[in-house]
C-alpha cells in the first residue's frame, strides 16, 4: 500500500477558525494594559487548536488571528472582513477583561461562535462574557460560553483542562458546520424499497446543513461501464488488488441460485469498476478529462452520496456491497485514505448521520440495519446458552444488507484496544488485518443479480455511539443517540444467531449504556425507541460532540445517554427551561429555526 494521501478532494477551501482578542476600549491605560494578555491569550488559543485538531482529509486546521485587539465596532467590522477573505468559517472571542459586548461580538448568524472569558478577577471577563451572551441570546445570534473553573492570574496563559474540553468540543463542531455548507449530498438513484430515509428532503438540506442536493439516475454506471469511462489503469491495478486481498466466503445459495463459476468472475469485474465510477461521481477525477470525458471528470463536489441497489439496479446486476464497503472503509487500492460517507439503499439521513460522525471522529462510519434484540431469554431458547459478561442484559443485532466499513472489524488498535481509527494513523499491517477479517460472500438470493457481501463480525470491547436523524412532520429533523459498546458473543451463540438472520453480511454485537430511565430502561427500550430501520455507527462516545453539533444546526435530539457534564449547548437553551433540558432543546431549535433558512 502507498502512502497516506491526505488531499483536499472537493472544491473550495477548508475553513478557518477566526479567534477574536476583544478589548477594554478605553485607552490611557486599561487598554494598553491589557493588550499583551489578551493577544497572548488569542495566540494560546490559536495554538493549542491547530496543533490538536485536524481536518477529516488530515491536513492540519488553520486558525486566523485578528490584525489588532477589538476594543469596538471599528475593529470588529475589520476583523469579519477580515475573516470574509480568510475564508473563517467559525470564531472564538476570548477576552480577559470587560469590554463593550455589542459592540465587540461577531454577529455573523452564519458562524458558529463561541467566547471563552477568562476566569480572574483583576479585570472582569466574566463579567464581559455574562453580558455579550446577554446579547447574543437577545439577538438570536447563539453563542457557547466557555468559562473555567478555577480563577487564573492574569498573564497566565496557559489553557486549563476544562477550557481545552470544551475549545475542542465547540471547534470540532463548528468546523463540521463550515465544512458540510456548500458542499453536496448525490443520490444515486432514488427510493430503495419504500424507505423514507431515501426521500430526498431538499429543505433539510438547503436549510439545516447548507448543502446542495445531486441526482444521478444508476443508468449512469451502465453507460460508463459500456463506453469504458472509468480509468482503466486503475481498474486493472484495483482488480489485481482486489483479487489478492479480498477473501471469498462461503455461497450459501441453493444450487438454483448458485451463479456460474463464469457469472462470479464478471461480478467482480463489475463490482470493482462500480466503485470507481461512484467514487468518480462523487468528487471527480481528472484522469476522465484526459480521455476527453471533461464533464465527467468534474464529479457532483459530494460530501456523502447514496446507492439505491435494491431493487432496480440488484434485479438485474451485482449489488452495491463491495462498491459501498470499499468506499467506507478507510483503505483501497491506493492506499490509506480518507473514507467516503456512502449510504446503501440511497437513506441519505443515514449518510448525513454517517458524515455527522465522520467530521467529528475523522474515522470510518458503520452502516447498519437495526436488525433483532435479542433478549436473554430468546438467546437460551434458540441457543440453549445464557448471556453472560456485558452481553447478560440482551444485545441488539447490527447488520447491514450487505455492506459495511472494513474499519468495523475492530482490527484497528489503540492501546491495545480494538478501533477505528483516523485513516493518518491506521498502518498497513491494520489495514490488511481487517482486509484478512472478512469474507466475500456470494450474495443471497434478495440480490437477484449477484455481487459480493462483505462478512465480518465486530470485536468486542470497542466503545460505540450508535445514531440516527429522523424527518418529522412538524418538528423537521430530530437526532437520536445510543451510546454504548460492541460485545462478542461466543462463537456458538453467534453463529446460530447469525444463521438465523444472514451469515453472508456484516454484524457488530451492540450493548447501550443503560441509565435505567426512559429508552434507555434496558437494551430492549433502545431497540424499542429506534426511529427507524438503519443508523449510523461511530467509534468511541461521541454523544456529546453529536449534542454539541445538533445545537449549532438547531437538530434537538430526541433520545440519548449522554452524561449531563458533556452536554455542551449555546447558553440561550438555558433560557428555554434547565429543568426539562429535552423539552427545552426542541423549544430552542424551533425558536432559533435552521441556520440557513
Ligand atoms: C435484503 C433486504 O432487502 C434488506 O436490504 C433489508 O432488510 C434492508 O436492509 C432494509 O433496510
Ligand atoms: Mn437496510
Amino acid at each position: 500500500m502507498s502512502q497516506h494521501a491526505m488531499t483536499n478532494r472537493l472544491q473550495g477551501d477548508l475553513p478557518k477558525i477566526g479567534i477574536r482578542p476583544v478589548i477594554d476600549g478605553r485607552r490611557g491605560g486599561i487598554r494598553e494594559s491589557l493588550e499583551e494578555p489578551t493577544m497572548n491569550m488569542a495566540k494560546a488559543c490559536a495554538r493549542f487548536l491547530s496543533e490538536n485538531l485536524r481536518h477529516s482529509n488530515g491536513l492540519p486546521v488553520e486558525c486566523v488571528i485578528a490584525d489588532t485587539t477589538i476594543g469596538g465596532v471599528a475593529e470588529a467590522a475589520r476583523t469579519a472582513e477580515k475573516f470574509r477573505k480568510e475564508g473563517v468559517g467559525l470564531t472564538i472571542t476570548v477576552t480577559p477583561s470587560w469590554c463593550y459586548p455589542l459592540e465587540t461580538i461577531d454577529t455573523d448568524p452564519l458562524q458558529p461562535k463561541a467566547i471563552w472569558g477568562f476566569n480572574g478577577t483583576e479585570r472582569p471577563g466574566a463579567v464581559y462574557l455574562a453580558s455579550a451572551m446577554g446579547a447574543h441570546n437577545q439577538k438570536g445570534l447563539p453563542a457557547f460560553s466557555i468559562y473555567g473553573k478555577d480563577v487564573q492570574d492574569i498573564g497566565d496563559s496557559t489553557i486549563p483542562a476544562d477550557v481545552q474540553a470544551k475549545l475542542l468540543q465547540f471547534a470540532k463542531a463548528g468546523l463540521a458546520v463550515a465544512t458540510m455548507r456548500g458542499k453536496s449530498y448525490l443520490a444515486m438513484g432514488t427510493v430503495s424499497m419504500g424507505i423514507a430515509g431515501c426521500i430526498v428532503d431538499e429543505t433539510f438540506f438547503q436549510e439545516y446543513l447548507g448543502m446542495r442536493n445531486e441526482y444521478v439516475d444508476m443508468s449512469e454506471f451502465v453507460r460508463r461501464m459500456e463506453r469504458e469511462i472509468y480509468d482503466k489503469d486503475e481498474y486493472a491495478r484495483a482488480l489485481a488488488w482486489t483479487k489478492e486481498n479480498c477473501r471469498i466466503g462461503a455461497d450459501v445459495n441453493p444450487p438454483e441460485l448458485t451463479r456460474t463459476a463464469e457469472q462470479k468472475e464478471q461480478d467482480w469485474e463489475t463490482v470493482v469498476k462500480m466503485t470507481l465510477i461512484a467514487r468518480d461521481l462523487m468528487i471527480g477525477n481528472p484522469k476522465l478529462a484526459d480521455m476527453g470525458f471533461e464533464e465527467e471528470a468534474m464529479g457532483h463536489n459530494a460530501i456523502a452520496a447514496g446507492f439505491q441497489g435494491q431493487r432496480a439496479w440488484t434485479d438485474h446486476f451485482p449489488n452495491g456491497d463491495f462498491m459501498e464497503a470499499i468506499l467506507t472503509s478507510s483503505f483501497d487500492w491506493n492506499g490509506i485514505r480518507e473514507p467516503y460517507m456512502l449510504a446503501t439503499e440511497n437513506d441519505n439521513l443515514n449518510a448525513v448521520t454517517m458524515l455527522f460522525g465522520h467530521l467529528l471522529t475523522d474515522s470510518a462510519q458503520i452502516f447498519a440495519d437495526v436488525r433483532t434484540y435479542w433478549s436473554p431469554e430468546a438467546v437460551k431458547r434458540v441457543t440453549g446458552q445464557e448471556l453472560t459478561g456485558a452481553a447478560a442484559g440482551g444485545v441488539i443485532h447490527l447488520i447491514n444488507s450487505g455492506p459495511a466499513a472494513l474499519d468495523g472489524t475492530g482490527e484497528q488498535l489503540l492501546n491495545g484496544q480494538p478501533a477505528m481509527k483516523p485513516f493518518w494513523d491506521i498502518t498497513e499491517q491494520e489495514a490488511k488485518a481487517c482486509l484478512d477479517a472478512t469474507l466475500w460472500c456470494p450474495a443471497v438470493d434478495f440480490f437477484r443479480g449477484g455481487g459480493y457481501s462483505t462478512d465480518f463480525t465486530t470485536r468486542g470491547g470497542m466503545p460505540m455511539t450508535m445514531a440516527r436523524i429522523n424527518l418529522i412532520k412538524g418538528v423537521g429533523p430530530v437526532l437520536q443517540i445510543a451510546e454504548g459498546y460492541s460485545v462478542e458473543l461466543p462463537p456458538e451463540v453467534h453463529d446460530t444467531l447469525d444463521q438465523r438472520s444472514n451469515p453472508t453480511w456484516p454484524t457488530t454485537w451492540f450493548v447501550p449504556n443503560l441509565t435505567g430511565e426512559g429508552a434507555f430502561k434496558d437494551v430492549y427500550s433502545v431497540m424499542n425507541h429506534w426511529g427507524s430501520n438503519h443508523c449510523a455507527v461511530s467509534y468511541g462516545h461521541v454523544g456529546a460532540g453529536l449534542i454539541t453539533l445538533a445545537s449549532m444546526l438547531r437538530i434537538p435530539v430526541c433520545m440519548h445517554n449522554v452524561p449531563d457534564e458533556q452536554v455542551f449547548r449555546p447558553t440561550v437553551w438555558t433560557a428555554f427551561g434547565v429543568n426539562e433540558p429535552t423539552g427545552a432543546d426542541y423549544r430552542a431549535c424551533a425558536a432559533l429555526g435552521p441556520i440557513y433558512r
